[in-house]
């Protein structure tokens, strides 16, 4: 990014790319941040469910989780050489060091973060998260080994006990107040 670009410089046309584990908020926060800027919102669960005529659950069940982890693949490709989106991805897409590879590249990663506990008690009760289904201890290894990825995103917030709209506040705060630029510009 050009020095006085200001708003409309190159990095505030980055894409802003949600990660984290399920049930961290990326999908609601995603959604509302891009109508606060103005962007074009893309859930990649939403989108593969749109270009597979398929639920996420289906595709799983169907196809297996193989399936859908290529058609996340070639959906990431595609999406990481456009500018401008805000992107919700699904908790495993970055799992795929190509995925995150991408994306790192096409903008800015933005890290959820929340606690099992915190987990369930948003979306333990719902089906549509195949990967939710098993054992607590299963699912609890799943989160411990996937922290480290997370981990590695631009910014981390951690969301336990913030609401929805406070989380949405703070990633506007950090991209009004230049904090995005100043990373990207590394
Ligand atoms: N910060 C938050 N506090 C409380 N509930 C939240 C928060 N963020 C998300 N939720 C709720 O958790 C559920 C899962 O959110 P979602 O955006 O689908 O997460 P993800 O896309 O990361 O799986 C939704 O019911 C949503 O309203
Ligand atoms: O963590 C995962 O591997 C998955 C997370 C889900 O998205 P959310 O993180 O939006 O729930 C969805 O992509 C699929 O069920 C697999
Ligand atoms: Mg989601």
């Amino acid at each position: 990014m050009e020095e006085g670009e200001g708003l409309s410089g190159a990095a505030h046309n980055d894409n802003i790319v949600l990660v984290g584990f399920m049930g961290t908020g990326k999908s609601t926060v995603g959604r509302r941040l891009a109508k606060l800027l103005g962007r074009e919102f893309i859930d990649t669960d939403l989108e593969i469910e749109r270009l597979t005529e398929m639920t996420v659950s289906e595709i799983f069940r169907r196809h297996g989780e193989t399936r859908f982890r290529s058609e996340e693949r070639l959906l990431v490709k595609r999406l990481a050489e456009q500018k401008g989106y805000v992107i919700a991805t699904g908790g495993g897409t970055v799992l795929n060091p190509e995925n995150w590879r991408d994306l790192a590249q096409s903008g800015v990663i933005i890290g959820l973060y929340a606690p099992l506990d915190e987990i369930y008690k948003r979306i333990g009760y719902r089906n549509d998260r195949p990967l939710l289904r098993g054992d607590r201890q299963v699912v609890e290894e799943l989160w411990a080994k996937r922290q480290p990825i997370y981990n590695q995103a631009d910014w981390t917030i951690d969301t336990t006990h913030k609401g929805i709209e406070q989380v949405v506040e703070e990633i506007f705060s950090l991209y009004e107040g230049g904090s995005m630029d100043a990373r990207t510009e590394d």
